[in-house]
């Protein structure tokens, strides 16, 4: 069947999943007014086209830490994958593989790491950590992380405690169905719960920095204070997000905290966002104000739910496609053509 858009992916998503499955994938905290503050917030800036600049040829590939993707759109990390399709993260992982982009692998992915890397190995996989309280534990995990491969560390330090979902409270929903776990958490013939501590501190970020050579990216800010921290504590990039809205809610649209957190980094490192990306269109909106990159969080689990892994690559096709569109339309030669006077805020 085609699809013209991401949007026409979530339908057919919801279609074929478990509604109580759709709904952990879909929903978010609270009133989930960050959840949709995320989308509306693109619609409400315009993009300015520049004019007869010549650009005939276009680049939108780029190297971060390290790692190379062909476009400015890596995969975010999304648990449970096989609850989409019965090949989970191995399909995501082909299909990041053949759009040539990066896709960060979730610590609570139903599919091993070493077994993701396995299934692609043309893949470019960075690990999302939820550090543990227990380090060691925590250290383990880091050194499956890195024998798989995994050029980088993405540690998300939004969850002090799980947002609370009310759909899944409705659905009854806590628990993965018989015969799927959290791979990565396996420890000898157990598999332990992911623990979200709120003792969790700059520290922890430390220690784990003494613990690894990867390049460590902090996901999850959205206050320029703590971005300025983080400067501090040896990261190597921040990811401005609110976890799509699944953890507090009301936490603004992560493309309006963005200029605030690109001001205070200040280009020390490369500043990457998710949250509501839909369209290439929000693509150059994000970069134009100042992020390196964006992730794509729901989109590939639509894609994934639709389609299995060609459903995947075909949503990671669609926004590369989408992004060099918009590009030639603004005038733009490469995504380093744009800079903040093209965004204009529009109510
Ligand atoms: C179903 C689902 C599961 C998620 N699981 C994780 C996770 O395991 N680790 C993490 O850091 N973020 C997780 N996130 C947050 C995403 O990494 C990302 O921040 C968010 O999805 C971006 O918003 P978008 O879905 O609008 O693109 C999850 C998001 C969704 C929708
Ligand atoms: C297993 C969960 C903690 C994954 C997650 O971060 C989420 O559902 O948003």
């Amino acid at each position: 069947m085609e699809r013209w858009s991401l949007r026409e992916f979530e339908a057919e998503a919801r279609a074929r999943l478990d509604p109580a499955h759709y709904d952990y994938f879909a929903g978010g905290a609270g009133d989930e007014v960050t959840v949709r503050a995320n989308e509306a917030a693109f619609a409400r800036i315009g993009l300015l086209p520049r004019v007869l600049r010549g650009a005939a040829k276009l680049e939108t590939g780029l190297t971060l830490l390290g790692s190379r993707a062909a476009m400015p759109v890596l995969v975010a990390p999304t648990a449970f994958h096989r609850l989409a399709d019965p090949e989970g993260e191995r399909a995501t992982a082909r299909a990041a593989a053949a759009a040539e982009t990066i896709m960060i692998v979730s610590m609570a992915a139903t599919v091993a790491i070493e077994e993701v890397a396995a299934a692609a190995p043309g893949a470019e996989l960075w690990f999302q950590l939820y550090v543990q309280p227990d380090l060691a534990f925590t250290e383990t995990v880091v050194r499956r992380a890195e024998a798989a491969g995994c050029r980088a560390l993405v540690v998300t330090v939004d969850s002090p405690v799980l947002g609370r979902r009310e759909r899944d409270l409705r659905n009854g929903f806590h628990d993965l169905p018989e015969g799927l776990c959290c791979e990565n958490l396996r420890d000898g013939d157990r598999v332990r719960p992911i623990l979200m501590s709120p003792e969790l501190s700059w520290e922890h970020l430390d220690r784990l920095r003494e613990m690894t050579a990867l390049p460590i990216v902090v996901k999850g800010v959205t206050h320029p204070g703590d971005a300025r921290i983080a400067l501090d504590h040896d990261v190597s990039a921040i990811m401005v997000s609110n976890h799509g809205g699944r953890q507090l809610d009301t936490v603004p649209a992560s493309i309006d905290l963005l200029p605030d957190i690109a001001a205070a980094v200040g280009g020390a490192v490369p500043v990457l966002l998710d949250g509501g990306i839909r369209r290439g269109t929000d693509v150059l909106k994000a970069l134009a104000l100042g992020a390196a990159a964006v992730a794509v969080g729901r989109p590939v689990i639509w894609g994934l739910a639709a389609d299995g892994e060609r459903g995947a690559s075909r949503v990671l096709g669609r926004l590369r496609a989408e992004v060099e569109h918009a590009l030639t339309l603004c005038g733009c030669a490469s995504i380093g053509d744009l800079d903040p006077g093209m965004v204009r805020r529009t109510c």
